[in-house]
């Protein structure tokens, strides 16, 4: 709290303090809607409506629909005295007597038989709950806990026990349209409550009355009644053939009753029997019931009997709460047709209607009514077929509270729901009529059934279909309160004239071709709006001629409703494309993704391709037998040479024949077998080469002699492969034995080159430095033991003249004798060689 002392006003006591109970508040922006809304526009300085202030989103869209819907709920036309725009479903409350004088037959039957499903019916006798029964009603006086305040109100009083363990009060249920106190006579009930529907039902107009309560609460009563009390269902049937039509010279009218049950036999799914004829099994189609019997009924009696016959088919059986308790949900169908006959007798038009009259099964609790086994699979299913129908209601009734909620699709969830689908969305009228029973012990089912069904005072029929007084006066606009499209389209291009007219043409036997007339006269489209305000509005439809100002509002509230819902689909559209091109792009990503794994995988087959290669290749050396690795090799058939087999060597074309292991053990060529892979193995590259050098450059034993005496013919042997190990050429090129001093000595061995960089021994660059002439220090190391001459090098020797050692040699020598020839032609290292053993030997 904020105590402060304002400036004194003048005329004021000096000492008055202000109290400020609350902090000054600032004045808060108006809402530019509030202001629209307060202001009338011709007021307004600045323009109302900005639309550049941001893009539509869907919440707005919807915030769209509550402000534009209720525009014209704002200001709702004043109804006429008798155009009653809105209806309230009208809801009745009848409360059965508290004791019951059962009008029982000598048997025990009270005038119909009980039957049950698949169970032939009992002879009835006394059973232990019934004496039960007898006994608590004959013990205990029941005390009433429903009291009538007025006609449209009850106290529900609470039983002490209730009243003091769990502090519930007594609660007032107001609002119905009438309560019918215990002692009501059917007469009574039928005059409030079908009366009405009955009328409208005669001028053409659909209805439908549904009984809701408790188990023995006296809804079969109601409805059916018995012979003494009849019910509403034969009221009505004297009624309708009482009725005699104004222009009956003119009409003719006739009545159709179908009636059927939906019965769920333990529990078993929900089926539905027809009860005008044989009872045979149906099945629901959208909300029809197909193969449903009509039976065409002429007079009064005749549908007496027919309702009689189809009760007596009905599934009853006994309950702790009734004695014949319904364990179905019973709809009779009254349909009329209106035929009305041109003068020339060629012309009729026709008029349908449809009074329905629902008797359903009633809500039980389990304690109360003992059921067990079959019957209580019965409750479930019949307890379970209340709470939809209640559910629906609800949904219904919130819908029109919010529009926002939407309207739950409970219906889906019961044969009778779905049967009555347009009644339970507020399509078409409908009359509730609540039985209660007003016993202490009854108090929760009762208090149940008032809490639950009260709120459905508040339903609302907008929409509904009007009746048409007669045939060939106009049909109201709200008379259209579903219009499917496909219907439009088909019929849409037919002549609306006779509907003005108030002509029609051809036989029309069926609701679907009224509607279709119906719908042809209410196409809403084009549409001319004229006038300013809603009050005057004059709206020309079709070509029809100006309709009533209540229905032009009711036309511009539907066109603003439609307009909305295109923005709500634009949006929507919108959202949904740009998730169809999130969807393309991820899409493409994933393409993208497969290709680039496709090429992965190729290239890694591919690797893997080279891998086996590379292992084949390696897979030339196989182990044979001693050990030893044996060369798959190739033996090239023109020049007699080994390679190394290679697979792009040894194709055909090369002509290489491919030598397994077993067809190439002699070759023994340990040396290769180390390098097979590595290398081209033993390769003769002089094309002078002898094949008998080879041969003994490969035999182990020639121990390669001929690399000192042919060197000057070739390379004799060659290690094509860098990674030769030295180990390798140290067998095939050394021979230690015998020319140690070729691997000491590498200097006179020119023969044997290693082309290899890593070569171990000689390699190419150091050849001029092992040639003799070119090292005179190698011959100056006396030290070093040469081992034996080489056969070839002894005949040389052999041969020597060594005294003309002098002399120049050649064709122009004399005296002298001519050196020995082999028939080879000596090298320079093997006469260079002689003179130094020509030297060696002179001294
Ligand atoms: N208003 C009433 N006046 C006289 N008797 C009544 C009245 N209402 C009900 N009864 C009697 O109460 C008994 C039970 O009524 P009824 O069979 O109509 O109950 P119900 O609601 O249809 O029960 P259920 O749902 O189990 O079929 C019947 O014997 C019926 O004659």
């Amino acid at each position: 709290m904020e105590s402060s002392t304002s400036p004194t006003p003048a005329g004021t006591c000096p000492y008055t303090v202000t109290v400020r109970r609350n902090p000054p508040r600032r004045a808060r922006a108006t809402p530019s809607t509030a202001i629209a809304a307060a202001t009338p526009a011709s007021c307004s300085s600045k323009p109302q409506n900005r639309r550049d202030i941001a893009p539509i989103r869907l919440e707005e869209i919807l915030d769209d629909v509550v402000i534009h819907v209720p525009l014209l709920e704002v200001a709702p036309p004043i109804p006429q005295e008798e155009e009653v725009v809105s209806e309230n479903l009208r809801v009745f409350l009848r409360i059965r007597p508290l004791e019951v004088v059962k009008t029982t037959s000598k048997n025990g039957n009270n005038g119909n038989r009980a039957r049950i499903k698949g169970i032939s019916p009992k002879k009835e006798r006394t059973t232990k709950t019934d004496n039960a029964l007898k006994k608590k009603s004959n013990t205990k006086k029941t005390e009433t806990c429903l009291v009538v305040k007025d006609s449209r109100s009850v106290k529900l009083l609470p039983p002490a026990s209730l009243q003091d363990s769990k502090r519930i009060k007594t609660q007032v249920y107001d609002g119905f349209n009438h309560v019918f106190e215990s002692g009501s006579l059917q007469e009574e009930v039928y005059e409030k409550v079908m009366e009405p529907l009955v009328s409208d039902f005669l001028r053409g107009k659909s209805g439908m009355l549904a009984a809701m309560g408790s188990s023995g609460s006296g809804k079969t009563h109601t409805i059916f009644g018995c012979p003494r009390e009849p019910g509403i269902v034969s009221l009505t049937l004297r009624r309708l053939y009482h009725h005699i039509d104004t222009n009956s010279s003119e009409f003719s009218r006739s009545y159709f009753i179908s009636m059927f049950e939906i019965y769920s036999e333990r529990g078993k799914g929900e089926k539905i029997f027809d009860l005008t004829s044989d009872g045979a099994e149906l099945s629901l189609q959208q909300s029809a019931i197909k193969g449903l019997q009509e039976i065409m009924v002429s007079d009064i009696t005749e549908a007496e009997c027919a309702i009689a016959r189809g009760m007596l088919k009905r599934a009853t059986a006994m309950t702790n709460t009734n004695s014949q308790s319904s364990r179905s949900q019973c709809i009779i169908n009254i349909r009329s047709f209106l035929k009305k006959i041109d003068d020339d007798k060629a012309e009729v038009r026709a008029k349908n209607a449809v009074l329905t009259i629902v008797d359903l099964a009633g809500a039980e609790r389990e304690k109360r009514t003992g059921n067990q086994g079959a019957r209580l699979l019965e409750s479930n299913f019949i307890n379970n077929t209340s709470m939809v129908f209640g559910l629906c209601l609800r949904s219904l009734l919130e819908h029109q509270k919010n529009p926002k909620k939407p309207l739950q699709k409970h219906f889906q969830n019961s044969l009778l729901t779905r049967y009555l689908r347009d009644y339970l969305e507020g399509k078409k009228r409908m009359t509730l009529i609540l039985t209660v029973k007003p016993g202490e012990d009854d108090y929760l089912d009762t208090t149940y059934l008032l809490r639950q069904a009260s709120p459905y005072m508040k339903i609302k029929f907008n929409d509904v279909e009007e009746p048409s007084h007669l045939l060939g006066q106009k049909r109201h606009i709200q008379a259209l309160p579903r219009i499917e499209q496909s219907k439009r389209k088909k019929f849409r291009n037919k002549d609306a004239s006779m509907i003005d007219e108030g002509d029609g043409v051809g036989d029309v036997h069926s609701v679907l071709q009224e509607e279709v007339i119906l719908e042809q006269f209410q196409e809403p489209e084009p549409l001319e709006v004229s006038g300013s305000s809603p009050s005057h509005l004059k709206i020309k439809c079709n070509g029809c001629k100006f309709l009533k100002e209540e229905y032009c509002i009711e036309l511009v509230k539907r066109d603003r409703n439609d307009q909305i819902m295109r923005n709500f689909s634009k949006a929507l559209w919108d959202v949904l494309k740009q998730y169809k091109k999130k969807l393309e792009a991820s899409e493409n990503e994933t393409h993208n993704l497969k290709e680039s794994l496709q090429k992965e995988k190729f290239r890694i087959s591919e690797l893997e391709k080279e891998l086996n290669d590379q292992k084949n290749c390696h897979s030339c050396c196989t182990q044979n037998s001693t050990g030893f690795s044996i060369p798959i090799l190739c033996t090239d058939t023109n020049s007699d040479t080994v390679v190394c087999l290679q697979p792009e060597q040894c194709e055909p074309k090369n002509n290489y024949k491919v030598h397994t292991e077993a067809s190439a053990p002699k070759l023994e060529v340990p040396e290769c077998s180390n390098t097979s892979n590595l290398c081209d193995a033993v390769v003769c590259k002089s094309p002078k080469m002898s094949p008998q050098v080879h041969d003994e450059a490969f035999s182990p034993k020639s121990e390669v002699p001929e690399c000192i005496s042919t060197s000057n013919l070739c390379d004799v042997i060659v290690c094509k492969t860098t990674e030769l190990s030295p180990q390798v050429h140290a067998e095939t090129f050394a021979p230690e034995p015998e020319f140690p001093e070729c691997s000491n000595t590498s200097n006179l061995c020119e023969a044997v080159v290693c082309k290899s960089p890593k070569m171990s021994l000689q390699g190419p660059k150091d050849e001029a430095k092992h040639r003799f002439s070119n090292a005179p220090s190698s011959v100056e190391k006396p030290r070093r033991r040469l081992g034996p001459p080489p056969s070839l090098l002894l005949k040389d020797i052999s041969n020597l003249d060594l005294g003309d050692d002098n002399k120049p040699k050649g064709k122009g020598s004399r005296g002298g004798r001519k050196p020995v020839t082999t028939g080879k032609a000596l090298t320079q290292g093997s006469i260079s060689l002689l003179k130094l053993l020509g030297n060696y030997h002179n001294v």
